[in-house]
């Protein structure tokens, strides 16, 4: 058997679409059109290449970009009244300050002093308190962008075994609240799990999110599994640098009935998602119902 390859570039170009029309549906009654505020604090080359692209891929929508490029020696206060003046600006609904910031500020401290109403990153407790309960919040980028293509690919989830590697706060523990929302059982692995290779072998859904490339071995996956790529790791191979995921993709997708590659599968939809997660949180602070677009 040979994969099915999830393309998570077409996905995001859908959503894309339906998002526009609703920026436009929104702007026509409200007046204003949604806005998204990006943070950077430092010049990473690869973080700067993804702010930039956020912004572009607003705009893109029709939506209102506003990019807060800041010094890496920016102090932890002088963060932290940005973040309040951009609580308190109407024209921006959503506000993502992107991670990881210098060693010498506290990440969580700024995360904590978002407006819970404007995080569009879905980092806040209170949305992930919302998201264990099963209450309505802002669902992280990464994880909603996982279950959007997981839904796409084999549509009502119920009673589906499903195995996520790696717990981080930023993916592998919202990832698996989504699944079980979704009516999966779910198994959470991590570092410390034993016998790895069996527990993936059970599944009908993979999600690796553990960031060490080709981790999750091709000749685990259960024939006819739909595998879920979050990783991506740059590596050198024939004296090259290429992108690789935490799934050992080429013997994977022999035996996937469907696989994400990358690039091409998680990243686009991670970015859509936060486009997404603007528009929810726009249309909320208006009071508006929120329009499903997936
Ligand atoms: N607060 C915060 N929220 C984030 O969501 C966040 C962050 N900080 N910091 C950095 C990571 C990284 N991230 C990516 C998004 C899209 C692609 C993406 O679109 N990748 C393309 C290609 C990438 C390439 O060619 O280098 C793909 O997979 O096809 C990648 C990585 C969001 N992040």
């Amino acid at each position: 058997m040979t994969a099915s390859i999830i393309d998570g570039k077409a996905h995001a170009a859908g959503l894309g679409e339906r998002i526009a029309a609703s920026v436009a549906a929104l702007a026509g009654t409200a007046g204003t059109p949604p806005g998204l505020a990006v943070v950077l604090v430092g010049e990473d080359p690869a973080s700067a290449v993804y702010v930039r692209n956020k912004g572009r891929t607003a705009r893109g929508v029709g939506m209102a970009s506003f990019e807060h490029v800041l010094p890496a020696d920016t102090t932890q206060d002088a963060l932290m009244k940005l973040i309040a003046e951009l609580n308190a600006d109407d024209a921006v609904d959503g506000i993502l300050v992107q991670l990881p910031l210098p060693a010498h500020l506290d990440s969580l401290a700024v995360i904590d002093a978002i407006d819970p109403a404007k995080d569009v990153d879905g980092l806040h407790p209170l949305n992930a308190g919302r998201l264990a309960s099963g209450l309505p919040g802002l669902v992280s980028c990464t994880p909603l962008g996982c279950l959007m293509l997981l839904r796409a690919t084999r549509g009502d989830l119920s009673g589906l075994d499903a195995i996520v590697v790696g717990r981080s706060i930023l993916v592998g523990k919202p990832v698996a609240q989504l699944l079980l929302a979704e009516n999966c059982t779910v198994t959470l692995a991590h570092s410390r799990t034993r016998d790895l290779a069996r527990k993936v072998a059970a599944a009908d859904i993979v999600v690796a999110a553990v960031g060490q490339p080709e981790m999750v071995k091709g000749a685990w996956i259960k024939p006819g599994a739909t595998v879920i790529d979050v990783g991506i790791n740059r590596v050198e191979r024939d004296g090259e640098s290429v992108l690789v995921g935490d799934v050992e993709f080429g013997v994977a997708s022999r035996t996937a009935g469907a696989i994400t590659p990358v690039p091409g599968g998680v990243g686009p939809m991670t970015i859509m998602c936060l486009i997404h997660n603007t528009l929810v949180a726009a249309y909320r602070r208006r009071g508006l119902s929120v329009p499903r677009l997936w």
